[in-house]
Formats: C-alpha cells, structure tokens, sequence
C-alpha cells in the first residue's frame, strides 16, 4: 500500500497540493481525478521522487518510501518516456535490463507485454513510426516491462481508441490482481468508473472525496429512486399524488423521483405492490445511485 501523507508543494507563491492525503491500497485500481491543473501531475511526481514535498511523506506499507522502493516502481510520467527512434522492442528490453532485469527475461516480458498490448508486428518498428496511440500502448509497455511492484500512470488512457482501451485495461486489471497498487489519473470519468475499485478527487490542491466507488456512489445517493411497473395498463402517475414525494420523470408504468424521507420512498413501493396485479406489478424498484461524473461536478463545484 502507498500512503501519501500531508503532501504540500508550492511553486513560488503558489500552492499547488495542500495538505494531501490518501491510499493507494495493494491489489485495488485507484483512480485520481481532477480538472486541469487540478495537481494530479505534482501528487505523482511527488510520489516517484522526481519532485520533492514542502511537507509530509509518502510511505510504502507503512515506511516511508526509499529509492530502491522506487526503483521497483512502474510509472508512465505525462511527457512520456521513450526514446523516438529507437525500435520498441529494443528498447522495452533496455529498460528492463536497467531494472535489474537478466537480458533474456527482459525481452520476454518486453515481447508477451507488447504482444498482449496488440503491438507484435511492430516490435521491430521505432517508436516514432507507430501512430500515436501505439506510441502510448508502447508507453504503457515500458511502465510493466519490469514487473513493477507498484504502479503510477499519468493519463495512461489518452489518445486511445475504445480498442485500445479495452486492451489497457484488461492489461491493468490483471497487474493489479496480483497485488500491486495502482494509481492512474484520468479525465475520462466513464473509463475511471469502470475501472477503478477506489477514486480520489483533487480540486486546487486540495482532496476533495475519496473512497471505493461504491461508498462514493452510496455518499452522493440523495434519495432519488426509479419504479418500473409491468403490465399492459400500468400507469405511475400516481407517484405524483404521494406525500413527500416529487416526481423528476413520468413516462406510462416508469417513475423517477426525489424522496423527503426514506418513508415517504417506501410508502411508494407499499402502494405499488398493493396494486392489483391484474393491472400492474412492480418490475423494479431501486434508489438512483449516480455515476462518476455527476459525483465529480457536485464536489468540484
Ligand atoms: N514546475 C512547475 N513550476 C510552476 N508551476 C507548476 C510546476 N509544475 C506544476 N505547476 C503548476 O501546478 C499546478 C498543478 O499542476 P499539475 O500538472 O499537477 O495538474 P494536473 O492535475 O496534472 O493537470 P492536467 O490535468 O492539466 O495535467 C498547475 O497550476 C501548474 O501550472
């Protein structure tokens, strides 16, 4: 587990991080978002050592990190990493064998990394031939070559295709399941919610929500609840009439509506399954928990 612990950085006069703090839990895919210049980019380069901290300290499973934990490190840095006109496969192999790796062993896990990457038949080709979105699953590459024992990507999912993104993130998925933790930053809060087990959301320097997806979610659920009703004739205009109740969408047997109070919100399903079921019965009745994206406006606002 990576701890990030009272992090601040200032440039200048400018505060940049202030005060921040969260996990980065072993085995789990935690996804950091934020707007632009939110400081995504200074947390993680804080995180690998290549820029300090005015204060506070990143711990690796409980002690703070050193360079040889850093060096064992995978990290996919925001100006990317490789060399242009080397060939990639070359140069994946390089780069294990600067992490220690025997040369034979580099260049398997360079060749099964880029071959599971969908890149076999341009291992031989230099990095600045492929297209751009190569180039990155190339980069995504040249951060697992190593078999990092953590992982840091800054906006690993830029410039992908839907292909490609599927491919990166059952490449991730597998990392993590091993048992490392991950932390990428990306603003494609769609891509963060299907990946991600925890999310931390940074504004100006500051956290501004974390936790699993699910608390999340659960912690921005106000009491906003759908019923689906079944049947030929089903009609739930009568949502509208219920005390403590005001509907946001009608549309024949569906009702989409905000809640005073837990009761009032059950009283809806009694009357439902009350109903005769000749006439109409309840398909589903569920609380609306909202997505990612809805989350992020409401903190960041
Ligand atoms: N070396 C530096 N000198 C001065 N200011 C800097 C430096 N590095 C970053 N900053 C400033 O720190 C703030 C945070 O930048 P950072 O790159 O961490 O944001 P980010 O969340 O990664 O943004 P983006 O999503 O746009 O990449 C920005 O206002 C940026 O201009």
């Amino acid at each position: 587990m990576i701890d990030i612990a009272g992090i601040s950085r200032s440039f200048g006069s400018r505060t940049v991080l202030n005060d921040v703090s969260f996990s980065v839990e072993s085995g789990r895919m935690t996804g950091f978002v934020g707007g632009n210049g939110a400081g995504k980019t200074t947390t993680m380069r804080i995180i690998l050592g290549v820029l300090s901290a005015d204060k506070g300290e990143v711990r690796l499973n409980g002690s703070p990190v050193t360079q040889a934990d850093r060096a064992r490190f995978g990290y996919m840095p925001e100006e990317r990493g490789l060399y242009p006109k080397m060939k990639v496969l070359e140069q994946l192999t390089y780069l294990g064998r600067l992490h220690g790796m025997a040369a034979g062993s580099a260049k398997a896990s360079a060749t099964a990394l880029l071959e599971r990457l969908g890149l076999e038949e341009r291992m031989n080709d230099t990095l600045e031939s492929l297209s751009l979105g190569n180039q990155q699953r190339a980069q995504i590459a040249a951060a697992l070559v190593h078999e990092p024992s953590a992982l840091v990507l800054d906006e690993p999912f830029s410039g992908l295709d839907p292909m490609a993104v599927e491919v990166v993130l059952a490449v991730l998925r597998d990392y993590a399941s091993k048992g490392a933790p991950v932390l990428f930053s990306s603003h494609q809060l769609d891509i963060v919610e299907r990946l991600c087990d925890d999310v931390v959301v940074i504004g100006n320097g500051r956290i501004l929500a974390k936790g699993s997806r699910e608390a999340l979610r659960a912690e921005h659920s106000g009491r906003s609840f759908e019923l689906e009703l079944a049947g030929t004739a089903a009609d739930a205009g009568w949502v509208r009439d219920q005390p403590g109740v005001s509907v946001t969408h009608l549309d024949g047997g569906f009702a989409r509506f905000d809640a005073d109070t837990d009761e009032a919100a059950r009283a809806v399903l009694v009357r439902a399954t009350s109903a005769d079921p000749s006439v109409a019965t309840v398909r589903s009745f569920a609380p609306v928990t909202p997505s990612l994206a809805q989350i992020f406006k409401e903190v960041v606002r």
